[in-house]
């Protein structure tokens, strides 16, 4: 590509210097003078004489020096006119006509510089050349012969009422004609929704595989281009490669690239993408020879999309892909264990369990760093050991062994910790605590990990007042031993959190009794910037006032009881700092042993005590094994590493 610019230039140097030769081969003896300085020689009237043989000029001038200069490739219109008005003598005449060459040259050379040109930046777009200059609304579909497709529906797990959903498509590619002849209405447009990484990409490809068709996948960017026509004639290139290999199946990831609303963008000029829309609508409508091709399309924002695409014949049957739930995400887990060696205590229900939120791609990610942790280890299997390591290092980051920490600090923060778990052992309905660490991690500086009995799809208020308690639990328990000045930054994350619940607890679920179950705030998760900053629109100043006030009403009850639990157990989280201090890191057993006030607390599983840090495989049989990433304590004023609960 950039040799072809090149290329042109080239050539137009060449043919320059040829016209430059032209009329240079006589009377060289004389000296020569560029035209230019010609020309102003002439405004200063130091020319006597010129005599014009072609485009050869011979000047003389007053102080009768002589030299030879040549016209321009162009001719001067002007030149004969400076002539006579500086009075000089003109022997001869200029050629009327530039030379042919020259003209030739003058008319096409800009053409050419401008075809040239053309050609570089089409063969740009491009991207990689190889299918020919004009190529440049071809679609970027990248197709898959039904034989490369090596997927099928056992290897997509934990969403079994998506598969069921499209069971049909794949009867249907297999024999198109069956359906037609019954009469039967054929699908053309399926719409898959879902979080990202959830699968929808392996499903599609799965329908492919099991029916053996030919597999189309593109993404909805790719048709986005600066050029107007480009997308819509991509589209039209795509739809008419699928109807050469139908049946089969097109696939374009991320619709909503393509698909957003028409005439939402900001400030608009979107033509292009409108225009890209509409083919896509054109030819979903499809009037013939469409028969045998399914679109499948992907989105996780399916409330943007344009309207017109949800109509009937078009993407009208909508799969949802969610996260999987526990039971899913052991299935989900066995497909990736499938490749790598295990040892024999390796226990996916456990590790599903302790993995609430992963998503698909999550899970993959666990089984690759587990394997990757083996490897680093020179193990030949993978174990419990690196499952775990890995599901720390994927909920809460890198352990920052180097991160060095005084011992005072380690002090508070082994308090701040204490505080949120001993609290989160004694409220009603909390989820278990299951491992107390002051390792730092990310930016955290200590965690406390609760594993919930079930996913919770809704939380209890006595759930919820629990969770805002042991969340004040940690900087409480700084406060009462350090006091109130010496507290630390280390809770906003906390703070923000507790905050969150309990205005979410007043205004959106209605756990109020002033307020009633009404919806004070507008819903989350807005299409639109700028919506939330011009929140609550339909709210009195006086209905804004109460919340605030029963927000921090329901905040002093939980701080107030989280204190006193405190209070009354001192001696439990004087405890269970020191045993941090020695351990770093504490688990059930020993978090057990603590709230019993037992005088002797058992070492952490595995523990070699001498020093060695080294965990060893818990017992599976035991529940306590999977955090939840939760309680975390920032170092910054932001901390993004866990989840929060939702309602
Ligand atoms: N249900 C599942 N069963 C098995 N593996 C899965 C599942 N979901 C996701 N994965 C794993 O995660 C990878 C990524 O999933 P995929 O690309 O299909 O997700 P997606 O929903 O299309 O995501 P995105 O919206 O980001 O494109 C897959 O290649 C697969 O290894
Ligand atoms: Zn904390």
């Amino acid at each position: 590509m950039a040799k072809n610019l090149i290329l042109w230039l080239v050539i137009a140097v060449v043919l320059m210097s040829v016209f430059q030769s032209f009329g240079t081969n006589s009377n060289s003896a004389k000296g020569q003078v560029d035209y230019t300085t010609f020309v102003r020689q002439i405004g200063q009237d130091q020319i006597k004489e010129v005599r014009f043989n072609d485009r050869e000029i011979t000047v003389t001038k007053r102080d009768n020096a002589s030299y030879v200069t040549y016209l321009p490739v162009a001719n001067d219109p002007k030149l004969l006119d400076d002539l006579i008005n500086a009075n000089v003598q003109v022997q001869g005449t200029p050629p009327e006509e530039p030379s042919l060459l020259a003209s030739i040259f003058i008319s096409w050379f800009p053409m050419l510089l401008l075809i040239g040109v053309w050609i570089f930046f089409m063969r740009q777009m491009q991207g990689g050349g190889g299918k020919g200059a004009m190529s440049f609304g071809k679609s970027k579909a990248r197709m898959m012969g039904e034989d490369q497709i090596k997927t099928t529906f056992a290897d997509v797990a934990g969403c079994d009422e998506a598969k069921e959903d499209v069971k049909e498509l794949v009867d249907y590619l297999r024999d198109p004609s069956r359906f037609q002849k019954l009469g039967g209405k054929i699908p053309t447009g399926v719409l898959m929704v879902g979080p990202p990484g959830t699968g929808k990409t392996l499903l599609a490809k799965a329908i492919a595989g099991e029916a053996k068709v030919p597999f189309f996948t593109i993404s909805g960017s790719d048709f986005v281009e600066m050029f107007v026509g480009v997308g819509a004639s991509r589209v039209r290139d795509m739809f008419e490669q699928a109807k050469k290999a139908a049946p089969c199946i097109i696939f374009i990831d991320e619709i909503d690239a393509v698909g957003r609303q028409r005439g939402a963008g900001v400030g608009g000029g979107h033509d292009e993408r409108e225009q890209t829309l509409n083919q896509m609508l054109v030819e979903m409508d499809g009037f013939e020879g469409n028969e045998g091709i399914i679109v499948i399309a992907a989105t996780n924002r399916p409330d943007v999309l344009d309207p017109a695409l949800l109509r009937p014949g078009r993407f009208d049957r909508q799969v949802v892909v969610g996260l999987p739930d526990v039971r899913g995400r052991e299935q989900i887990l066995k497909v990736h264990m499938r490749k790598v060696p295990l040892d024999g205590d390796v226990n996916p229900s456990l590790i599903a369990r302790g993995t609430p939120g992963f998503s698909g791609a999550d899970l993959a990610n666990l089984v690759n760093e587990a394997a990757l942790f083996a490897a680093r280890g020179d193990k030949r299997t993978v174990s419990m050991v690196e499952f775990e390591l890995a599901k720390d290092k994927i909920m809460m980051g890198a352990e920052r062994k180097s991160m060095v920490m005084s011992e005072e600090q380690k002090a508070s923060t082994a308090y701040h910790e204490a505080g949120h778990a001993i609290i989160g052992r004694l409220v009603p309905d909390h989820d278990p605590v299951y491992k107390v660490s002051i390792i730092p991690r990310g930016r955290a500086l200590g965690v406390t990990m609760y594993l919930p009995e079930q996913d919770r799809v809704s939380h209890s208020r006595e759930f919820l007042e629990s969770m805002i308690s042991s969340l004040y639990g940690g900087r409480l328990a700084e406060e009462l031993i350090y006091g109130r000045e010496k507290v630390s930054t280390g809770a906003s994350n906390d703070i923000e959190r507790a905050t969150d619940i309990a205005r979410k607890m007043v205004t959106q679920w209605g756990f109020s009794d002033k307020l009633g179950p009404l919806l004070y705030a507008e819903d989350e998760g807005e299409v639109f910037l700028g919506r939330s900053v011009t929140q609550s629109k339909h709210m009195s100043d006086d209905t804004a006032k109460l919340i605030d006030t029963e927000v921090r009403i329901l905040i002093d009850r939980n701080y107030q009881r989280a204190r006193q639990i405190l209070v009354d157990n001192m001696d439990i989280m004087h405890a269970m700092k020191d045993a941090l201090m020695k351990y770093e890191t504490i688990d059930a057993g020993q978090i057990d042993d603590l709230m019993e006030r037992k005088s002797e607390i058992r070492p952490p599983k595995g523990w070699i005590d001498d020093g060695d840090t080294l965990r060893n495989a818990p017992e599976t049989e035991l529940a306590p094994d999977e955090p939840v990433g939760d309680g975390i304590d920032a170092l910054s004023e932001k901390d993004d590493t866990d989840s929060k609960p939702q309602a």
